[in-house]
């Protein structure tokens, strides 16, 4: 069944469907149909999104949170038709999908219950009979640029703070997997949100993405996606002194020490590098690790890779879903066959896909100089390289243009600590996978990862989409 999708401006939804978008665990399928937006219907979307801000803005907020609220109730009574649907357009699998829509249902109560606590703060003055408060104010129009591999999670958590603040929204989802963001924007519409608030336009990013981060009416960009892109942006928005706030690529990284749990390292291991079938930013994709478990967890981790069975991810037994697209699985492909060219030992999976399913792959006796061992790759592929020493495993995490995550396993409560503290990233997990993120906290990287100024997530996250006013009020 192919479903038809719109651009939503002003409340009304338009643009005619000409971008065929077909399920990767059965090309032949199609899933969504979807427009093409051109730069008039971002302009006709920002203009309904300044005219509709300053009445949302005037709302009292916890008015505006029950609209998040009612949304959040929608989507959890159509939780398994979106999960359905995130399936067939990205191709994780059902479980994978029902978790992140609950993750998108999360993040929506999670910011409309915000809406009742105060924000701001009230500070002593040195002046005889004043105090001295702050407000936090919505920057007006945010644009919302988002990626196909979380496609309800990440509109959701870039949404739900700048509505809840009282921010007027255009969001240009991934065009690869325009269904979901659109399950998004109906609950929110249906759920009450007033016409003009939130504007959703599909298309490339080169067209629609272009002309929203070049429009002077966009006070706060947020983007999700790849450097390369990321950073165009980042120029794009500062010249203009505009906010920016991006969360890029990731090489991330693991490193197993001697005295680790060789079997819950492998686990874990496997879990951040083949779960979501790798497309994740905070995958795992290089583990480093000292002599003393080197041999025994790489045996283990080839093992752990049995679990992973790739598949249709609507069909009972697939626990690892296709490769999103044929471009990015000849990237995946592409590394593994540079990696054996460099020398690498390939003890599980290898580049062999059957359509676009490919195994999990673990390379052992990568060199630090090898392409796999530095370049994000964004599939199911591991690299497992020796160290002779925590230091200078440590030192190897952190010799990357990215940081976003990185983790160590250790049963040493004091290397732990130690890890934390200098490993260059903005998360750090010790034994736990590099993925999975919770909604409360703040996420985000460091170097390439990231802008490096605002979090997204918890309540970090409403400080992109406010400015910050002192009021000195004399009694
Ligand atoms: N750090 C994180 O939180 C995080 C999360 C998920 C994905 N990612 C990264 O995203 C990448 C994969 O996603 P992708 O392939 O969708 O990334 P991408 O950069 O190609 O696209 C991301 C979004 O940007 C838009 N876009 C592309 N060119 C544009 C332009 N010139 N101007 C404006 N918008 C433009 C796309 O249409 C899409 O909506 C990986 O590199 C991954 O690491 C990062």
């Amino acid at each position: 069944m192919t479903t038809t999708v719109q651009n939503l401006i002003g409340g009304r939804w338009t643009g005619d469907p000409v971008t065929v978008r077909r399920n990767p665990a059965r090309p032949g399928e199609e899933v969504a149909l979807s427009p093409s937006a051109t730069p008039a219907d971002v302009d006709a979307a920002l203009t309904a999104a300044q005219e509709a801000q300053p009445a949302w803005a005037a709302l009292p907020a916890p008015a505006r949170g029950a609209i998040l609220l009612d949304a959040a109730d929608l989507l959890r009574a159509r939780h398994a038709d979106v999960a359905a649907d995130l399936v067939r357009e990205e191709g994780k699998t059902l479980a994978e999908a029902k978790g992140e829509v609950r993750r998108a249902i999360d993040v929506l109560r999670f910011f409309g219950s915000l809406a009742w606590k105060s924000s701001g703060e009230v500070l002593p003055s040195g002046l005889p009979a004043t105090t001295i408060f702050t407000r936090h104010e919505p920057v007006g129009v945010a644009a919302l640029i988002t990626p196909w591999n979380f496609p309800i999670a990440i509109p959701a958590w870039k949404a739900a703070p700048a509505l809840v603040s009282g921010n007027a929204v255009v969001l240009k989802p991934a065009e690869l997997t325009p269904l979901s963001a659109t399950h998004l924007a109906s609950a929110l519409a249906e759920a009450g949100l007033p016409a003009g608030v939130l504007n959703v336009v599909h298309g490339s990013g080169a067209v629609a993405g272009d002309a929203l981060a070049r429009d002077r009416r966009v006070a706060a960009l947020s983007f999700t996606g790849s450097t390369a892109v990321g950073l165009g942006l980042h120029r794009t928005l500062s010249e203009r002194r505009a906010r920016v706030q991006l969360e890029m690529g990731g090489k991330n990284a693991y490193l197993v020490v001697d005295d680790a749990d060789v079997a819950a390292a492998a686990r874990i291991v496997a879990a951040g590098a083949f779960g979501l079938t790798g497309q994740a930013c905070t995958a795992t994709s290089r583990v480093y690790c000292t002599p003393g478990v080197l041999p025994a967890f790489v045996e283990a981790l080839a093992k752990e890779s049995e679990a992973f069975v790739p598949g249709d991810g609507l069909r009972e037994g697939t626990t690892m879903g296709p490769v999103l697209s044929e471009q990015q699985l000849d990237t995946d492909v592409t590394a593994i066959r540079q990696a054996r060219a460099d020398g690498a030992t390939v003890v599980a999976g290898g580049a062999d896909p059957d359509g676009q399913l490919l195994g999990p792959t673990v390379l052992a006796d990568v060199a630090h100089e090898s392409g796999v061992a530095k370049e994000e790759i964004f599939g199911p592929v591991v690299a497992v390289i020796g160290v002779d020493s925590y230091e200078e495993g440590l030192a190897r995490v952190n010799d990357s243009p990215y940081g976003l995550t990185a983790g160590v396993c250790t049963t040493n409560l004091a290397t732990a600590h130690h890890f934390a503290a200098h490993a260059q990233v903005g998360v750090v997990k010790v034994n736990r996978p590099t993925t999975g993120l919770d909604l409360n906290v703040p996420f985000g990287g460091v170097k390439d990862s990231s802008s490096n100024t605002f979090r997204e997530q918890g309540t970090a996250a409403l400080d992109f989409y406010t400015w910050s006013k002192t009021v000195y009020l004399g009694h």
